[in-house]
């Protein structure tokens, strides 16, 4: 069974519109793990629109699970994951000022780069893995980086997955076969949801982790709002 790692970007997110310490990250990682979330993802961008490089320092030193950093390995990206030594440090080859993340890398054209990274963080004993489209060509050559494992990156497949779920996932399997035989392990994110995570992961047999923030701190909201809303009115009785 894969593992749930939760993305806690929107949770800095909400922190920082108010430039106080509500909600806590320190704390809501803390409650995850104890909810049963069995790693913490955050990707600290360069702007520090939401995750600041300080909240990562943070975090190493009370993440109990695994902390899985991710970002485009610019210097200071790259400084800071050598100070901090997350478990796993994810490769995402994307633009400052992306609103999110947008497409995997291309593994042939950035091969050299791709592999002096690899070889840099794993010679400092932390995982590592690689975001990719699902295209095999690209996860033929992510392997040829000596990454550990793939993120695939899951925004076309929640896309299509309500209007035809059969199309959405072939991609991915073809993408997830050629990887297990090239020995790279699985993981996947970005758009996965409720609505869309159990076909993904009966489909993608080998998937060792999912990344989830958006959707699920979204659902949270959801799900909690009657609760939170009937605890104001008893308040107000
Ligand atoms: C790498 C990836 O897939 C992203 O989903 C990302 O980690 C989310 O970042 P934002 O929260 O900045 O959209
Ligand atoms: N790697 C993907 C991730 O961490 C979360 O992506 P999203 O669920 O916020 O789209």
């Amino acid at each position: 069974m894969a593992i749930l790692s939760v993305n806690i970007n929107k949770i800095a997110t909400l922190r920082n519109s108010r430039g106080g310490n509500v909600p806590d990250l320190l704390q809501v990682a803390m409650d995850l793990e104890r909810f049963g979330a069995q790693g913490i993802t955050i990707h600290p961008r360069p702007d520090e629109r939401h995750i600041k490089y300080q909240d990562a320092r943070d975090l190493k030193k009370i993440v109990t699970t695994e902390l899985n950093i991710e970002g485009n390995p610019i210097d200071s990206f790259v400084k800071l994951v050598d100070e901090v030594r997350p478990a796993q440090v994810t490769l995402v080859p994307d633009a400052p000022d992306a609103i999110t993340s947008n497409a995997g890398w291309d593994t042939i054209k950035h091969a050299d780069f791709l592999k002096d990274m690899v070889a840099h963080f794993k010679s400092n004993g932390i995982r590592t893995s690689i975001f990719v489209d699902p295209v095999e060509k690209m996860v033929e050559a992510a392997a040829q980086t000596g990454v550990d494992r793939i993120e695939l990156y899951t925004e076309d497949y929640a896309r299509q997955y309500s209007t035809d779920k059969e199309k959405a996932i072939a991609p991915y399997i073809k993408a997830a076969q050629v990887a297990t035989q090239v020995g790279l392990g699985i993981n996947a994110g970005h758009d996965l949801s409720l609505e869309n995570l159990k076909y993904f992961s009966e489909q993608i047999v080998d998937l060792k982790e999912v990344s989830i923030g958006h959707a699920l701190i979204s659902e949270s909201l959801y799900l909690g709002l009657e609760n939170v809303v009937n605890m104001y009115k008893h308040r107000l009785a």
